[in-house]
């Protein structure tokens, strides 16, 4: 496994693999529950307050830096507005305790709520637009808690002067206030680490890191990014709002230059990066770490001395460990081949002349440069159509607005009876196109195998457990001969294993057409032969393709006819060899045919 900190997949003995796997996932949320029970037990064996703070203090920053790694980690959406939710889950219990009198337990629900909605609604917008990403969006969710604290600090909701909640009963779980409280906190820690170690293992979580890795990709692959980040963001935001009511209560006075402030989303921040924000322990022991550095030289003369120290730890952990301390346990690759798939499902060829994508009228323009004009043609069921044109002559762009990738300007693309012109990307792979990219794009920090899982999980009907979209992955990796890199991560490969991971990423989500763009570019002629028994292979089982080439061998072995761009728009179209002697085509042509 990859230092994306998947589940690893031995292949030498699939079964025993299987086996050992299970255990040791069913092994995480047993600690996680143990470690609850042991904790729980606490305060009746009578231990020093010191110890319930102490507790208190870690356990709310595990919570704290695991719920903020769910959209941040797992996604890659650094958020510094892990402050706003949290100081939202704050407010809202100190109202409801302190304004309405509610029974402090009955707070904390609705603080979660709140904090969500709140989340929700800055993602929605956030989300939507596609330039927001990166440090744009660290910025906009910083903004929201200036916003927040200045929307509470102006109203009722606080005024000014803060909230006092020495008033409101601490709810009576364990010997003492301090206990109850303690043991409230714990319940959170155990609830959120549960959480994510629930979404890492899901096909969710798989959707997340390949969104983290690359979004465009993720969406082509059919993972309806939108609608999962939203529900990352909701999921961290919720928990968030919880331990921010809890707090409330802990200590009992809340002003919004305590609650708004950077603290949090920069020691959530700090905490994860040094545990490993891909594996979901890693925000808890950096939770840990940290503060218990903080506690030891809290109070002490060495206060300062102390902070430098966690400052030069921090600098030594990202240099030395830049996946975080999770990251450098990564799990020992185990490798070997994997059995045999079973026989790929024969689907016929369909050269019964059904047309299976029609376009037509489609035109794209970017900036004046119109690099589709009123494009129609049609793909038939079963067939390897040839794209060919010159360099610039909006091949690639045909590839990205059939695929979703861009939006067209106008015209419609129907598959198999259904027009999908304007729908998102992830929709149209669910449809059943898949593409490959000229310079492949995988998922960096993803392993060979789950960079296959993906398009497996998501694209076409999509298989619904991480397990199947695995099973389904190996069928392809032994397709394209990958199968010995299954845990490899996909810097490990060289760039004809990457473009074969590309086709096999294209392939396992069992679709009607794929679209290649340029698979043989850079190859050298060994790899160009074996890439075009590949595609061959690939048609003879039935799909369908668009072949975007520049190796004008390659598209006379295999095109059963071809369609030539020129600046955008369709200059002919018919059987290879008798196109290419047109003398239209030659002269449009010359210089990449002849070359
Ligand atoms: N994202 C973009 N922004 C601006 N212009 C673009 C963009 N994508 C394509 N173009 C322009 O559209 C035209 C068609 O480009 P496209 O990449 O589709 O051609 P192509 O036939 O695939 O070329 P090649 O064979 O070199 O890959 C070119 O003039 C190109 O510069």
């Amino acid at each position: 496994m990859g230092a994306a900190g998947f589940v690893h997949a031995a292949h030498r003995h699939p079964a025993r693999a299987a086996g050992a796997r299970a255990v040791k996932l069913r092994r995480a949320p047993a600690a996680i529950l143990g470690a609850g029970v042991l904790l729980a037990a606490l305060p009746f064996l009578k231990p020093p307050a010191f110890y319930e703070s102490f507790l208190y203090l870690a356990l709310f920053w595990i919570v704290l830096a695991t719920s903020w790694n769910i959209l941040s980690g797992y996604a890659g959406y650094f958020s510094f507005g892990h402050g706003a939710f949290f100081g939202a889950g704050v407010y809202t219990s100190a109202t409801l305790a302190v304004k309405f009198n509610w029974p402090f337990l009955l707070t904390l629900p609705v603080a979660a709520l709140v904090a969500a909605a709140i989340g929700v609604g800055v993602g929605a917008v956030a989300f939507r637009v596609r330039g927001v990403r990166g440090e744009l969006f660290a910025l906009l969710t910083l903004a929201v808690t200036f916003v927040l604290a200045t929307i509470v600090g102006n109203t009722p909701i606080d005024g000014g002067p803060g909230v006092y909640l020495n008033a409101v009963p601490v709810p009576k779980l364990g010997p003492t206030p301090t206990s109850s409280l303690y043991l409230m906190m714990l319940v959170a820690a155990v609830v959120t680490m549960l959480v994510s170690w629930v979404i890492r293992q899901s096909r969710f979580g798989a959707g997340l890191f390949a969104i983290h890795d690359d979004e465009d990709a993720a969406e082509v692959m059919g993972v309806p990014s939108y609608r999962w980040k939203l529900a990352a963001l909701a999921v961290s935001c919720a928990l968030a709002g919880w331990v921010g009511g809890i707090h409330a209560l802990f200590v009992s006075y809340v002003t919004t230059a305590e609650t708004f402030n950077l603290t949090v989303p920069l020691t959530v921040v700090l905490m994860s990066i040094l545990g490993g924000s891909r594996h979901w322990a890693g925000p808890a022991i950096g939770a840990v770490a940290i503060t218990c550095l903080l506690f030891a030289f809290t109070g002490s003369q060495f206060a300062v001395l102390g902070k430098g120290a966690i400052g030069l730890i921090l600098v030594i952990g990202i240099l030395f460990m830049p996946q975080g301390v999770m990251g450098a346990f990564r799990h020992s690759r185990d490798g070997g081949n994997p059995k045999l798939p079973d026989a790929l499902d024969p689907r016929l060829r369909g050269d019964d002349g059904k047309v299976l994508l029609q376009v037509r009228g489609l035109s794209k323009s970017f900036r004046g440069v119109q690099a589709l004009s009123n494009v129609s043609l049609e793909v038939r069921q079963g067939e390897i159509l040839g794209l060919l044109g010159p360099n610039g002559s909006g091949k690639s762009t045909f590839i990205n607005v059939v695929s979703g990738h861009y939006e067209a300007d106008g015209g419609e693309v129907w598959l198999d009876g259904r027009n999908i012109a304007g729908l998102p990307a992830h929709r149209i792979a669910r449809a059943g196109i898949a593409r490959t990219y000229q310079i492949p794009r995988p998922f960096s920090q993803m392993t060979v195998l789950d960079n296959v899982a993906i398009a497996a999980m998501y694209a076409g009907d999509g298989l619904k457990t991480l397990e199947a979209g695995r099973m389904e992955a190996r069928r392809w990796l032994t397709f394209t001969n990958l199968d010995a890199k299954a845990d490899a991560l996909p810097s490990e490969l060289n760039l004809h294993q990457r473009k074969f991971l590309e086709l096999a990423r294209a392939l396992a989500s069992r679709p009607k057409l794929v679209l290649l763009d340029e698979v043989l570019c850079g190859l050298t002629p060994t790899e160009i032969h074996s890439a075009v028994e590949l595609i061959r292979r690939i048609r003879d089982q039935g799909t369908t393709i668009v072949f975007v080439e520049h190796v004008m061998d390659a598209v006379m072995a295999l095109t059963d006819r071809i369609v030539v761009f020129d600046q955008g728009a369709m200059l002919a179209e018919g059987e290879p060899r008798e196109v290419m002697q047109r003398p239209a085509v030659m002269s449009a042509y010359l210089g990449v045919a002849h070359a």
